[in-house]
């Protein structure tokens, strides 16, 4: 995997957790190529991580055997057309990384005939903590399904769906994720300084405690559940928090939240996929 050469279609926040995230895991940064629209983020890419940058989406196309695709999801029609013709290279992988774009439609836009694997990465790639769910269609051969779990595994961990349905809820789930633990450490932290203490202290003893129950959840073969009720001592302080919490709908609130997510990748690949 080492050997292969990997083009970056779109050098924005998504690519750049993919690359450095492959950069730290060993992959050479001369095997990887990047062009963008932008040539400012392009040049300010290629200098902090030393990656090769393409002019066009057509010259890095002719020099990679996997073309990650990750622009917008708006951008995504456009990009494939305008390069139809170079996307016709033999033994070609496209790994397209974009939310709600079906495999259905990006077959129409590069050709029934062409390898493509779906996939829903998210930005802990960046710290090669990433987790991915990946979904291959007919026409990728053994070694480029291998190929793409390579990529995503060498930023985390990788999982295939059997179905490609799956993959809106693994965008509801983990693609967006990072984002809705983000949203309660900085909940947490707001509280925390009504509470009185300094940003500083505040904003350490809440990253360390999200590490901390991540790893723990990880590393035990305790449920979520189990491991909750351990920190709740009867008649305590936990006990108060978690009550004001499901007085509120948090569980309910969460479940609705992620079934807005997964209606929103579905909707996005009616709204935006070819006819
Ligand atoms: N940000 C995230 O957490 C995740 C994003 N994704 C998907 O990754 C894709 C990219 O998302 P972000 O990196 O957040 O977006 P972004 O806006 O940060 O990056 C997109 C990049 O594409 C470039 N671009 C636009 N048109 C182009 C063209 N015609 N040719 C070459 N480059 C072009 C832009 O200049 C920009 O640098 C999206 O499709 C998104 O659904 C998937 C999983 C997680
Ligand atoms: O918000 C989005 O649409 C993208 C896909 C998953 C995370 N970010």
């Amino acid at each position: 995997m080492k050997t292969k050469k990997i083009g970056f279609i779109g050098g924005g926040n998504m690519a750049h957790s993919l690359i450095s995230g492959l950069i730290a895991s060993g992959h050479p940064a001369q095997q990887i190529w990047v062009a963008d629209s932008d040539q400012e983020k392009l040049s300010s890419l290629a200098s902090s991580m030393h990656v090769n940058t393409s002019a066009t989406n057509d010259d890095l196309i002719a020099q990679v055997e996997v073309v990650v695709l990750a622009v917008k999801p708006q951008s995504i029609a456009a990009v494939i057309r305008a390069s139809k013709a170079s996307f016709n290279k033999a033994n070609i992988l496209l790994v397209s990384i974009a939310a709600g774009i079906n495999q259905q439609s990006l077959s129409k836009w590069l050709g029934a005939d062409k390898a493509i694997v779906r996939c829903m990465p998210n930005t802990p790639a960046l710290v090669q903590t990433g987790a991915s769910g990946l979904h291959a269609n007919q026409n990728v051969t053994e070694e480029q399904h291998d190929l793409a779990e390579n990529i995503m595994r060498s930023v985390g961990i990788a999982v295939w769906v059997e179905n490609e349905f799956e993959l809106d809820a693994v965008t509801a789930v983990s693609g967006s994720g990072p984002a809705y633990f983000f949203l309660l450490m900085e909940a947490m932290e707001k509280a925390a300084l009504e509470l009185g203490l300094s940003q500083h202290t505040a904003q350490l003893l809440i990253e360390q405690t999200a590490l901390g129950a991540a790893r723990i959840a990880l590393e035990s073969s305790e449920s979520p559940g189990e491991l909750r009720k351990r920190v709740t001592s009867p008649g305590g302080t936990t006990e108060e928090a978690i009550k004001t919490f499901e007085q509120g709908g948090f569980t309910a609130l969460v479940k609705k939240a992620l079934q807005a997510a997964n209606d929103r990748s579905i909707s996005l690949s009616k709204e935006l996929g070819a006819e």
